[in-house]
């Protein structure tokens, strides 16, 4: 799959949203493609409530967008929509007392998967796909956080979906869970279109295909992580002493110093990573990192 001749399957136009004074949305314009869309932003940024417009919880006060080639704001639209999506929202709303089973067979039902041998083969099918088989009748009370991250993910991929929302999945997740869930989602992006909120710049960079950096409820970057992470070259580098300067800057575990923006001349210059083409990306927003 080339992402560069990969046709858009989700195409947002000046995507607006207010929360009475806050633009949480300020004319979002983006083109998803198969594959896994990294999306960034500081706390507040409107990751949230750009997913949930897409995942049709809620509707834009203005702009349009059409995924998987349905255009939402007709009724008929909106449901063909929701047949094709799955959602992981921030705080899935679990029962506590149901089981891993009744959960994503609940969902399974409200997603219309009526016939009951179909429907039950498919929710063993995902519970097995995020390698939960074993607990399927544990109650989710019992279940560990990430394990309970694992079932929202078994329940937003009931059905096959074609278009994944997933917000902030890997949030609480320990390194190694957090490494089989990437693996997963990598899975789930084949062929799919997934869109992933995150604050992991890792995640971005070890899964995601395309990326885009959201602030203030404005897109600051679409493009490759590759892209991203050539923004910062030639403006990270090393020095002994705080740089007054640098748009962002922190002391090091080697006790030198990591700085970002216009380097002055003869700088000690560093490889840059994906995290600096972000923090670049947010052109001071939230970038006054200070340690
Ligand atoms: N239901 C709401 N009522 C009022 N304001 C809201 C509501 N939802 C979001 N906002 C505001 O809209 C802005 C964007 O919020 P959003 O939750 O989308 O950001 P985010 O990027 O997901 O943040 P985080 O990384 O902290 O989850 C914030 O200023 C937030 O306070």
């Amino acid at each position: 799959m080339d992402p560069l001749t990969e046709p858009s399957t989700l195409r947002a136009d000046g995507l607006a949203l207010r929360f009475g004074g806050t633009r949480a949305l300020d004319g979002v314009s983006l083109r998803l493609t198969r594959g896994v869309t990294g999306l960034l932003g500081p706390n507040g940024a409107g990751k949230t409530t750009l997913l949930r417009v897409l995942a049709t919880a809620v509707p834009a006060d203005d702009g349009r967008f059409t995924a998987l080639g349905h255009d939402p704001r007709t009724a008929a639209g909106r449901l063909a929509l929701r047949r094709e999506l799955g959602y992981l929202p921030q705080t899935p709303g679990f029962h506590p007392d149901f089981t891993a089973f009744e959960f994503v067979d609940y969902v399974a039902i409200l997603k219309e998967l009526t016939d009951r041998g179909a429907r039950h083969r498919e929710v063993r099918r995902v519970l097995d796909a995020v390698d939960l088989s074993d607990v399927r009748g544990k109650r989710l009370k019992r279940l560990s956080g990430g394990m309970r991250q694992r079932v929202a993910l078994a329940a937003a991929l009931v059905g096959d979906p074609g278009f994944l929302v997933l917000d902030e999945p890997t949030v609480g997740l320990d390194p190694e869970q957090r490494m089989r869930f990437r693996d997963l989602i990598a899975q789930a992006g084949e062929g799919r279109t997934v869109l992933l909120s995150t604050h992991q710049t890792e995640d971005v960079a070890m899964l995601c295909h395309r990326v885009v950096v959201l602030a203030g409820g404005r897109v600051r970057f679409e493009g490759t992580p590759a892209e991203l992470t050539a923004r910062a070259a030639g403006r990270v580098w090393s020095s002994a002493e705080r740089a007054p300067g640098a748009l962002a800057g922190w002391r090091t575990g080697m006790g030198t110093f990591r700085n970002i923006g216009a380097p002055p001349a003869g700088a000690d210059l560093l490889e840059p990573t994906l995290e600096d083409g972000y923090l670049l990306a947010l052109d001071g927003e939230s970038a006054e990192v200070t340690a």
